[in-house]
């Protein structure tokens, strides 16, 4: 099976980048472990303290934060870090030339239950001019994105990435601690008859969402003529990597129990990555209005609504918010 390093040679990934993103790997390695260890070493459950989105923060977030942090930060590349868990920018090297946002662990409700959970990243070129505390240089479209994927803690350990050169699987083989390619070029099906939303949420929905969910619920005997079935891991990074290998439809919509907020996921660590996994896999990336990778970002932690997933079906799900 061919290494991680073999495929990003072939993509023609310059060197500095192929080596930050093994030292980004370097560390999820590490989360890994730690993750596989839960009760044994103490690190299930909650701290006490929230994040600057003001949630609640568990152990594991805040160990794979600081796991992050400190490989990045003392790697030489990568001129500053955005994560979920902090507040600010965080300055690294003032030579660096990247700049990676992360969620270093998507889905951290899960932990507690063994479930899926995953790291999420994606990486920018650092403008020369940039101070490395400076946030405003993060505030680049998804478009602008050099590399991106996530690593998801699952019975296996996979890596999903793209550097802009296709969506490529690797799956990391424990007994010599490498990632190896296990689906090269992913193509996400055009049509689907899954999907992915926190259906709870559906009367808080905006109308169309509303309209749209019925007549996939409708079934055979509604407008779509097929019947769906659902699916929810409670963790981004599970749901969207069961559309990458299988498809399907997988929304985070704007709804009205926080008005003032314009969605719940975050763009520049949850939606812009994922964005561009889907997009370079022949699959859809939509807010409902315009492409996610399109968001001129105003915020390190904005949030945006996100439909991600087969083609066709986002395709459909947008023809619901023409007019709106
Ligand atoms: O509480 P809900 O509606 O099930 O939300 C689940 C969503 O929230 C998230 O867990 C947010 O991510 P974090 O765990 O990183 O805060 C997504 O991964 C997931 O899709
Ligand atoms: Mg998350
Ligand atoms: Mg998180």
């Amino acid at each position: 099976m061919k290494r991680l390093n073999t495929q990003l040679q072939e993509d023609d990934c310059p060197l500095e980048l192929i080596l930050l993103i093994r030292t980004l790997l370097a560390a999820c390695k590490e989360i890994s472990f730690r993750v596989s260890q839960g009760a044994l070493a103490g690190v299930l459950g909650s701290t006490l303290s929230d994040n600057v989105q003001g949630e609640r923060q568990k152990k594991l977030d805040v160990i794979s934060n600081q796991i992050l942090k400190d490989i990045l930060s003392e790697s030489g590349y990568v001129k500053a870090v955005s994560s979920e868990e902090e507040d600010k920018v965080i300055g690294c090297t003032n030579d660096g030339k990247y700049l990676i946002s992360f969620d270093p662990l998507d889905g951290s409700s899960n932990t507690d239950i063994n479930s899926l959970i995953g790291t999420i990243f994606s990486v920018m070129h650092a403008p020369q001019w940039m101070e490395p505390d400076d946030p405003s240089a993060f505030l680049q479209p998804g478009t602008q994105q050099v590399a991106a994927g996530y690593v998801l803690y699952g019975p296996s350990t996979m890596l999903a990435m793209t550097t802009g050169r296709g969506t490529h699987l690797y799956t990391l083989d424990k007994t010599h601690g490498g990632f190896l390619l296990t689906r090269e070029r992913v193509q996400v099906p055009r049509e689907t008859q899954e999907f992915a939303i926190n259906t709870s949420n559906q009367r808080h929905w905006e109308p169309c969402m509303q309209k749209y969910m019925a007549d996939l619920l409708a079934g055979d005997q509604g407008p779509r003529g097929k019947n769906y079935n659902m699916r929810w891991v409670a963790a981004m990074v599970g749901d969207i990597h069961r559309v990458l290998c299988r498809g399907g439809i997988f929304a985070y919509p704007w709804d009205n129990r926080e008005p003032e907020k314009a969605g719940k996921l975050r763009l520049m660590y949850e939606a812009n990555p994922m964005a561009f996994l889907m997009e370079q896999a022949g699959g859809g990336a939509s807010t409902g209005k315009m492409r996610i990778l399109e968001v001129m970002p105003e915020d390190i932690h904005q949030r945006v609504p996100v439909i991600l997933g087969s083609a066709d079906e986002v395709e459909a799900c947008l023809e619901y918010f023409k007019g709106n």
